[in-house]
């Protein structure tokens, strides 16, 4: 049996959680087209042959401003620090856009084996792969390099069949059936969050969080699930319901739908607005969203 750490790091947007998803074979993180979506630390669980991969995705790096910035910082390199492989992944099409070379730079002291992953090959010109590849090796001599497509799962599999072979041996820490180390409460919250980022405009996202109140299991089989928007401002709040509630309602729609997509099971969803000022200021806050606080 082998069983190790991977850990994936990238500038934000580049596909880290979408690599996770289909490394795993389901979804355990969330995706959007915005970046930063990533907030919480999350580990994703695949399996291939006698290997049990721990993938361990995390939040974009980028150059910290607020304090909740700063606490996606610290994760990403907390989920580097223990890893037998770090992937470094790029999105080819951007290029060295977004901070690729800032990352490369923290990336070189730490231990532990560097591959280079080149994403959206989907997306990318060729001619570009291949000058994009150059020029990070000459920056860092990654062991490895491998070209593939998270969204359309190009290359996914040979790079999986690497990843198991380059686990240390050892015991599975997991059972054969987990796929994250996420609670269901948490998935429930972090999919409705997507919706909010998929579904609102410009900052607003970044201005909410979701929090799982109750999960109650009923005896037909389904989940009773009550969740609490937390945002800064009522005029936030008046974004969010839209007019006649006609929003809130489409954002409670589309994370039934997935929320039952995922557990399998029938969901009645219930969300609750609510205006709490500073919460992403606020220590309590952040425990109970399940957020590491940072000073
Ligand atoms: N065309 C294409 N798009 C991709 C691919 N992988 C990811 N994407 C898209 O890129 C966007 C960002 O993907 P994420 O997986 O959320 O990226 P991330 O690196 O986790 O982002 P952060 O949360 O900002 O750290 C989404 O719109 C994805 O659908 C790919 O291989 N090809």
């Amino acid at each position: 049996m082998k069983c190790g750490v991977v850990a994936v790091l990238g500038a934000p947007n580049a596909g880290k959680s979408t690599l996770v998803n289909a490394l795993v074979g389901q979804k355990v993180a969330i995706v959007s087209p915005k970046v930063q979506t990533t907030r919480t630390r999350l580990m994703g669980i695949a399996i291939e042959g006698q290997a049990q991969l721990l993938l361990q995705d995390t939040p974009g790096i980028f150059a910290p401003r607020r304090r909740l910035d700063r606490a996606m910082v610290a994760a990403a390199w907390e989920g580097a620090t223990d890893a037998d492989v770090t992937l470094l992944l790029v999105d080819a099409k951007a290029g060295l856009k977004g901070g690729v070379m800032q990352v490369a730079d923290a990336l070189a002291p730490r231990p532990g084996a560097k591959w280079l992953v080149l994403n959206k090959v989907d997306i990318a010109p060729k001619a570009a792969l291949l000058e994009l590849a150059t020029t990070l090796h000459a920056k860092l001599p990654f062991a490895e390099t491998f070209m593939v497509s998270a969204l359309s799962g190009d290359g996914i599999p040979d790079l999986k069949t690497a990843l198991a072979r380059a686990m240390p041996d050892g015991p599975w820490l997991y059972p054969e059936d987990q796929v994250s180390d996420a609670t269901t409460r948490l998935l429930a919250s972090e999919i409705t969050r997507e919706q909010l980022y998929l579904q609102l405009n410009a900052e607003l996202p970044y201005a909410a969080a979701v929090e799982t109140e109750t999960f109650e299991d009923r005896k037909d089989g389904s989940a009773a699930i009550r969740q609490q928007i937390l945002i800064e401002r009522d005029t936030q709040k008046a974004i969010i319901l839209g007019a006649r509630g006609t929003r809130i309602k489409q954002i409670g729609e589309a994370a039934r739908l997935e929320l039952e997509r995922v557990l399998d099971r029938r969901v009645h969803l219930f969300l609750h607005v609510k205006v709490r000022p500073g919460w992403a200021d606020d220590r309590q806050s952040w425990r109970d969203l399940g957020l590491e606080w940072v000073e």
